[in-house]
């Protein structure tokens, strides 16, 4: 069968010949396609970028964990990778193979029958792709850290401004894990430790990796696209697939990866979702010498593998990041506990048997009913047009305090930070590190 037989004449016209040649063969029938039929409210469709799956080890990527939740609620439309063997496969996970197949986001954005967009790229594609579905009028589930720079934060949250999309970030620890995050959030609140004096995030230790070698990319993937805006390198396989969160041209390491969850809880619970750290300094193992920020070498990982950083936040708060069990230790004048996805426990957290949080405590946390879960308070939002619970202005502040996490150890060095001009002080060196030039061909449109 000819795919003019599966695609509607829009399609024909509007489709880009790579994004035609990349239709799979069970397309979609024109009747299921035709936009006057469906309510985007009531059905939406939407469209899957970056789907991830490692055959080596057979390992789904999150593109395809949030493409099958997705799919409760809404119409997988198409499925877009720059690797044609992730995508079919995910296509094949995700919709028994009923979308199309899309290698380059910008047949996705382009097309007026996709209301919404789920992203699970590697980092360095986030900001760019969540802005330019945005400007295109798709609301947006982007994955976490949704930046890889301090800069690329505050032009997504002007996004959401200026466009009045939707755009929830994929840190589902402030709905899921049978609310035990809320619930340490509403420890701290309900001033069950006292005043609060320290909290402690253990991360795991990030990979450590290299020298690798370079070889042509393989023939399934544009490595050009995959480079996008980060700055062009040889292929190397490591600095693909999962371990691409090891390398500073595309993540943060551990920092950003489980920062974005952790710190993020940590800033909820002590109220500075819109603010951040005045002071930040620490050491980390780098197994790549740095100069001026920089590595010095291009064959190997080049985010630290362990850390040992601390934030200073209002009312001498110190939050600590280190490289220790994972989770949040929060310590008061009166007391401490631990929570992380699979405890919650402390003296604090046994007097709860007692002495219980009030009845409505979670619905205080979230000004409102408790979400059933992450992705169907995306698609709440959709329809309400609310703010989701992991909005882009809170995402911003958090992921920000992991960047300078990251740069305080990059530099080497104590930085002071000013988190109402979002600057930091007098530290010209330290500024450069807040935006970093694009690819030319691949800067971020506003
Ligand atoms: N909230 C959570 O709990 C979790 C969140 N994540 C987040 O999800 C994101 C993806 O992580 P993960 O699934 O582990 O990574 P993977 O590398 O497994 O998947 C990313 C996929 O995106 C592809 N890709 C790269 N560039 C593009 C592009 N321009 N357009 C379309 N596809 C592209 C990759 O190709 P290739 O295979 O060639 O690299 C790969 O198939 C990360 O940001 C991560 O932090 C991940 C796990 C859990
Ligand atoms: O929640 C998570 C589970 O672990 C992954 C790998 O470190 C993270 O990327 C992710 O955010």
């Amino acid at each position: 069968m000819g795919l003019d037989h599966l695609l509607t004449r829009r399609d024909v016209l509007g489709a880009t010949a790579g994004a035609l040649a990349a239709a799979c063969t069970y397309g979609l029938r024109a009747e299921e396609k035709s936009v006057s039929k469906r309510s985007a409210l009531e059905q939406p469709r939407i469209a899957l970028l970056g789907a991830g799956w490692r055959p080596d080890i057979k390992r789904n990527g999150r593109g395809i964990a949030i493409g099958l939740q997705a799919v409760k609620f809404a119409e997988m439309g198409v499925v877009c990778d720059v690797d044609s063997i992730a995508r079919d496969y995910a296509c094949q996970k995700i919709c028994n193979g009923k979308s199309l197949l899309v290698e380059d986001y910008r047949d996705v954005l382009s097309r007026d029958d996709i209301d919404a967009v789920l992203i699970a790229t590697p980092d360095h594609w986030h900001a760019k792709m969540s802005i330019e579905a945005m400007l295109a009028g798709k609301d947006v589930y982007c994955e976490k850290p949704a930046t890889v720079t301090i800069n690329e934060g505050r032009l997504m949250a002007d996004a959401v401004n200026k466009t009045g999309r939707i755009l929830q970030v994929g840190t589902q620890q402030r709905t899921e894990s049978d609310h035990r995050f809320a619930t340490a959030i509403a420890l701290v609140q309900e001033g069950r430790i006292g005043k609060l004096q320290r909290i402690e995030i253990g991360v795991d230790p990030g990979n450590i990796g290299g020298p690798f070698t370079t070889s042509p990319p393989p023939p399934q993937l544009n490595w050009n696209l995959w480079q996008g805006p980060a700055a062009e390198h040889e292929y190397i396989t490591e600095r693909t697939h999962w371990t691409f969160r090891w390398w500073y041209e595309y993540a943060g390491g551990k920092l950003t990866d489980w920062g974005a969850h952790h710190v993020d809880i940590a800033q909820w619970a002590i109220g500075q979702l819109d603010s951040g750290p005045s002071r930040v300094r620490g050491q980390g193992v780098f197994h790549v010498p740095y100069e001026n920020g920089y590595p010095t070498r291009t064959d190997t990982f080049n985010t630290p593998s362990t850390f040992d950083v601390q934030c200073q936040f209002p009312d001498d708060i110190t939050m600590v990041i280190n490289s220790g069990e994972n989770g949040i230790l929060f310590e008061g004048t009166e007391g401490r506990f631990f929570v992380n996805r699979g405890k919650l426990t402390g003296l604090p957290v046994e007097r709860l048997k007692k002495d219980p949080l009030p009845k409505d405590y979670l619905e205080r946390i979230y000004d409102g009913p408790p979400p059933a879960s992450h992705m169907s308070n995306f698609f709440d939002c959709i329809k309400t047009r609310k703010q989701p619970v992991s909005d882009m202005a809170s995402h911003q502040r958090t992921i920000t305090t992991c960047h300078l996490a990251n740069l305080t150890l990059r530099l080497g060095r104590e930085l002071q930070w000013n988190p109402e001009t979002e600057t930091f002080i007098n530290d010209s060196e330290a500024d450069q590190f807040i935006s970093r030039k694009a690819r030319p061909g691949f800067e971020i449109q506003m």
